[in-house]
């Protein structure tokens, strides 16, 4: 059976462009061939390889000017067979994409809800006045550019060359080093990296409830590089945590601190121990590159 790579598609995301960048790596790493598959949200992607159905699934966790995915964090959550096996970084560089002459023109701009978010200043000294559509990824949004003038959309360079869609402009990012954490979820622990990332609930909502496993992680000379809240979507105010700790799980004294924070919190998750990959010049250079298993 062709081992697959699920994706936020269809064809053209950022997602896309992670998940290759991921297939290159394993490729000079393993030797292992792995097929592309688009999925039309990332929770359907996430399911995918928590039913087996792919090895694995590349998804955005986290970016520089926006921050956390929400969907990513509680889905990771609520399903729980998956492992974090390799973080990706990439930058994301936002392209406008219409079949206007001018930019006046344009009244409406699709977009994923994040692209339209990292390029709000652009949006707003450009096109005041346009209305914003979110859409379920950049690549959908460009199924409403058919052949009307007065409609734009906020994709990639690489996704105008392979849906062959004229670019209005360039680089439109609000800020030049917006990037985006990607990181690769399979059933399989990778046991080995850097990096390591849990979440708990709390027992109780009481004062000090979260120093109590903050603590715990001082103390063992442990460093937080990010905390993150979700609602358990229980009753209000009421949380979840989610950390990534700069330090490998098989360490003795992470092993510690781990072992202690099962006392001090209600359920603890241990997503595993990965490494971070820069990828720094993500875009594939054929546009017509296509080493997809077609789901979508
Ligand atoms: O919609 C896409 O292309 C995605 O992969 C989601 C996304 C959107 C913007 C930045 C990073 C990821």
């Amino acid at each position: 059976m062709v081992r697959s790579v699920a994706h936020l598609g269809p064809r053209g995301t950022y997602s896309e462009m992670a998940a290759l960048a991921y297939i290159r790596w394993a490729k000079l790493d393993t030797g292992d061939e792995l097929m592309l598959r688009a999925y039309p949200s990332i929770a359907q992607a996430l399911q995918a390889t928590a039913t087996g159905e792919t090895e694995v699934t590349v998804v955005p966790v986290e970016n520089s000017v926006e921050g956390s995915v929400a969907i990513t964090l509680d889905m990771l959550w609520r399903l729980e067979t998956l492992q974090i096996q390799k973080a990706l970084v990439l930058p994301i560089v936002h392209a406008f994409l219409s079949r206007a002459d001018r930019m006046q023109q344009v009244q409406t701009v699709y977009s994923h809800p994040q692209a339209l978010g990292q390029c709000q200043g652009w949006i707003e000294t450009q096109l005041p006045h346009a209305r914003l559509i979110p859409t379920s990824s950049t690549t959908e949004a460009l199924t409403h550019l058919q052949d009307d003038v007065r409609v734009g959309a906020i994709a990639s360079e690489w996704a105008a060359q392979i849906y062959q869609l004229p670019v209005l402009a360039h680089a439109i990012n609000d800020h030049a080093d917006n990037c985006t954490k990607f990181w690769v979820l399979g059933r399989k622990a990778s046991h080995q990296g850097n990096q390591t990332s849990l979440a708990f609930s709390l027992p109780i909502n009481a004062p000090g409830a979260l120093l109590k496993p903050l603590q715990i992680l001082a103390a063992h000379d442990i460093n937080m590089s990010r905390i993150e809240s979700r609602p358990t979507k229980r009753s209000l105010g009421d949380y979840l945590f989610f950390i990534d700790i700069e330090a490998d799980a098989s360490l003795p004294n992470v092993k510690a601190a781990l072992q202690s924070l099962k006392h001090c919190t209600e359920t603890l998750k241990i997503f595993g121990s990965y490494s971070l990959l820069p990828i720094d010049n993500p875009c594939p250079s054929d546009p017509t590159t296509n080493t997809s298993a077609g789901a979508e």
